[in-house]
């Protein structure tokens, strides 16, 4: 049974290829990229939206395939910005905008605030919608971010955050140390159980 993610963030896909053991195939590779409407309200009904569309085009164009779905929805909240950017993170700078666009704006309305730093914490919902069922699991990441840009490893506004208990941005530390601890990796560890139970149903 093919594990197929429903993402066009290839920062995404290399964390996802990473923590699975199993073979990961992103839904363009099949499909051809093309992008989808998040305008869900929530982290978990923007992850059910990506998943559901990628299923059904599967379903479409290969009729007797064999796969499953997997999407994450994610983001950066401020508490001091009334959770800002939250489900809103890829588009903070507006539609089209890019990671260094996103990033440089966050830096720059915590300095509006008169602060070098500030508690931010990353969610990640992750969707899985298969021929037995839909599921949805969370994972967060906590920590703070900094007025200025650390390093260039990670994607999108991990050299701004340190999480909790490191002294390092996300730009600075590797992505295995950053899985270990991330809202992704958090979230996976739930969604790994799941994705075993799918692989056993479509065993017996
Ligand atoms: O520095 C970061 N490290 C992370 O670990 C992380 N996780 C999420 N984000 C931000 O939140 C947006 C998600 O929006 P999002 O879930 O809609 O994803 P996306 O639009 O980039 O791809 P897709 O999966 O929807 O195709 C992303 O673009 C990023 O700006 C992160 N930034
Ligand atoms: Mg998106």
């Amino acid at each position: 049974m093919k594990l197929v993610l429903a993402t066009g963030n290839k920062g995404k896909l290399r964390e996802f290829r990473q923590m699975c053991q199993d073979e990961v195939v992103a839904f363009s590779d099949l499909l051809g990229a093309f992008d989808i409407v998040e305008d869900g309200a929530t982290f978990a009904e923007n992850a059910l939206i990506k998943a559901r569309t990628i299923y059904k085009k599967l379903k479409e164009t290969y009729p007797s395939g064999n796969y499953f779905v997997i999407s994450d929805d994610s983001g950066i909240s401020l508490p001091v910005l009334d959770g800002a950017p939250g489900i809103y993170s890829a588009r903070y700078a507006g539609e089209g905008a890019n990671d260094k666009d996103n990033l440089y704006k966050l830096i720059n309305a915590v300095k509006a605030k008169g602060l070098k730093e500030t508690p931010a914490y990353y969610t990640a919902a992750i969707a899985i919608v298969s021929q037995y069922g839909e599921y949805v699991v969370h994972g967060w990441m906590h920590g703070k971010v900094i007025d200025k840009v650390r390093g260039d490893k990670g994607f999108g506004y991990d050299p701004m955050f340190i999480p909790s208990g490191f002294e390092k941005t996300l730009g600075e530390l590797d992505d295995e140390v950053k899985s270990k601890i991330s809202h992704r990796g958090k979230a996976l560890a739930l969604a790994k159980p799941i994705i075993q139970m799918l692989r056993r149903k479509d065993i017996h």
